[in-house]
């Protein structure tokens, strides 16, 4: 039996108008999507995509407008205590308490659901070795680092154990290194039973992390699946990237189309993308017909090239 933790069926949220000339907004424009009990879902998109108002809605803080959404089985609308009471919600903005020490941050929030002092210290305990900071506990969060900053808030929404945890962009602003530390908490979170639902604007996240994504762009789903079929489904198994000197690159495209080039030829600002099945082939057609781009590199497709393919457009403006 499927075991169905959020179930949402063309979900809307509209924002009303905020003065007399606005005519209102809407953010999710009538979305279906469900996540299952031990998953990691995504939803990935550009800014402004919907993807923060629809984890607002999965998180009991703001109402959906129309449309069916059911979390842990109950209505967000009607019961968004008791649902929030199971959930462990990771914002964009970590709201810790910058006066505090790292131990206390956890504490209060302990307090915040009502529990026993005594099983807030033991899970406080075990939640530090989890975000790696006990030996940071006495220390006010003003003195860590953003990654450390983003454990602490994943490891503080941990103290209720929740059976969902969302995250809303959880490596937003952090460097290479912190983003990997906490990938690889996630994972941990992942493999001790806890659902995930995250957004993120960066492909490699949602292929690193999601089982599943829906990929979001003005409010709707474009696309959803796992992110192998998803790059499976939208593009080819490879590209090939070309850079050119300035003003060639028309020029370069023009040779290849007249050249009878059929596969897909993308052309952004700063580059040209060539979607085939064999990169090394299309780069010695490249080489042949004499065109000297300044770098020319194969890569395996991602989850930007679907999102490209889709939209016409890249997801990292
Ligand atoms: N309270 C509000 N009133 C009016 N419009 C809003 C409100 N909140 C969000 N919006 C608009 O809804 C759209 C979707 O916002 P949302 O925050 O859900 O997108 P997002 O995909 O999470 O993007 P971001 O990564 O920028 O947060 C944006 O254009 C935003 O300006």
């Amino acid at each position: 039996m499927t075991d169905v933790l959020v179930q949402a069926v063309d979900l809307v949220k509209r924002y009303p108008p905020r003065n007399r000339r606005d005519t209102g907004f809407t953010a999710v424009d009538g979305i279906d999507f469900s996540l299952h009990r031990g998953e990691a879902f995504g939803f990935l998109g550009p800014n402004g995509a919907g993807k923060s108002s629809t984890m607002r809605m999965i998180a009991c803080v703001s109402p959906p407008t129309s449309g069916t959404l059911r979390v842990l089985g109950m209505d967000p609308r009607k019961e968004g205590q008791r649902i929030r009471a199971r959930l462990g919600v990771v914002p964009q903005d970590d709201a810790l308490d910058r006066e505090l020490t790292v131990r206390e941050n956890l504490l209060i929030y302990g307090r915040y659901f009502g529990l026993p002092k005594q099983v807030i210290a033991e899970r406080g305990d075990r939640l530090l070795e989890f975000a790696q900071l006990t030996e940071r506990g006495g220390e006010r969060v003003e003195a860590l680092s953003g990654g450390m900053r983003r454990r602490l808030t994943i490891a503080r929404s941990l103290i209720n154990e929740p059976e969902i945890l969302l995250l809303d962009e959880p490596t937003t602003g952090l460097d290479p290194q912190a983003r990997h530390v906490l990938w690889d908490r996630l994972f941990r979170l992942k493999q001790q039973g806890v659902s995930l639902v995250l957004t993120t604007h960066y492909m490699d996240e949602a292929e690193q992390l999601c089982d599943r994504l829906v990929v979001l762009d003005s409010g709707r789903i474009v696309a959803q699946g796992s992110p192998a079929e998803l790059i499976a489904t939208h593009s080819t198994r490879e590209v090939l990237e070309l850079r050119f000197g300035v003003g060639e690159q028309g020029t370069a495209l023009e040779k290849l189309r007249d050249a009878g080039v059929h596969d897909r030829l993308e052309e952004l600002p700063d580059r040209l993308l060539w979607y085939t099945a064999e990169g090394e082939t299309a780069l010695a057609v490249v080489h042949r017909l004499g065109l000297s781009p300044i770098t020319a590199m194969v890569r395996r497709a991602s989850l930007e090239d679907v999102f490209l393919a889709l939209t016409g457009r890249t997801l990292v403006d």
